[in-house]
């Protein structure tokens, strides 16, 4: 079953100059999928992500999210969408730093007025997963680059989401942590059955997923699917890659290893 459904949106940002971001693009991800979004600076992914994640709308087209259309949302229903039903990790970890791990990570929870067990079973269970006990009751500017990442992920976790979006996760980790990363939400999709869409730069991060959607001009230009080893998706997305052009200085963050 599809848990986002995409047909035909488009996406034009009014101002002095009309500037049409996403043409016409259609897709699907199914329930338990773990989808990349990759293209070139500009292509279009932020201002896809945004629309998946129900901050800004399309233009025109329809885009159904857990089978319901947020366009249909009062600001305060969208928010409350989001607060359930999705979850988002980004580049730059967003932590609360006056907050310990422990505190950042139940914070959603916290604000939903969760009985407190309830809480701190989830708490200790994502602690536990996400090989932060040892940290749990330290500060963000204590933690490494992965363990903020890895608090973060506990963050958007934590209320049990069906949809995880995830813009540059590993943008800003060495690539022992993105690793770590990466394996972890690899984890997460199998073993909770959490949706996952990530725009990346970085091939490597894009070879943890199921499927790579490729756009170019705010228009759909290829797909591929894992279908192997790890090895040769990565090497199937880097050829699509030099098909779809774009400025080197996309590919600053491209490990090759
Ligand atoms: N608020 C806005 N108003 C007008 N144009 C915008 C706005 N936001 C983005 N754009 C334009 O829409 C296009 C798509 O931008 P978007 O940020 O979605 O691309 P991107 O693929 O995420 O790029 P990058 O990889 O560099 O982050 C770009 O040409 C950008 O200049």
């Amino acid at each position: 079953m599809a848990i986002v459904e995409a047909r035909n949106i488009s996406k034009i940002y009014d101002g002095k100059v009309a500037h049409l971001a996403i043409n016409q693009l259609s897709f699907e991800v199914e329930q338990g999928e773990f989808l990349a979004i990759m293209g070139p600076s500009g292509s279009g992914k932020t201002t896809l992500l945004n629309m998946l994640s129900t901050i800004d709308e399309p233009t025109s087209g329809t885009l159904t999210i857990d089978g319901v259309d947020p366009q249909q949302f009062t600001a305060k229903q969208a928010a409350l969408f989001r607060r359930e039903r999705l979850g988002f990790v980004f580049q730059d970890f967003n932590l609360l730093p006056a907050l310990t791990v422990e505190e950042n990570m139940v914070l959603p929870l916290t604000l939903a007025n969760y009985p407190v067990d309830e809480m701190k079973g989830r708490l200790d269970q994502l602690l536990y997963d996400l090989h932060l006990e040892d940290v749990r009751k330290k500060q963000p500017t204590e933690l490494s680059g992965g363990q903020a990442q890895r608090t973060a992920i506990g963050r958007a976790l934590i209320h049990q989401p069906k949809l995880l979006l995830a813009d540059e996760p590993t943008g800003n980790l060495d690539s022992k942590s993105s690793k770590d990363v990466l394996e972890l939400l690899s984890g997460v999709n199998k073993e909770r059955q959490t949706t996952i869409i990530m725009v990346t730069h970085d091939p490597i991060a894009a070879s943890y997923c199921d499927r790579v959607l490729f756009i170019k001009d705010g228009e759909y230009f290829n797909e591929i699917y894992k279908e192997d080893l790890r090895q040769t998706f990565f090497q199937r997305i880097l050829n699509v890659l030099s098909l779809l052009g774009g400025n080197v200085n996309d590919l600053s963050t491209v490990r090759l290893s």
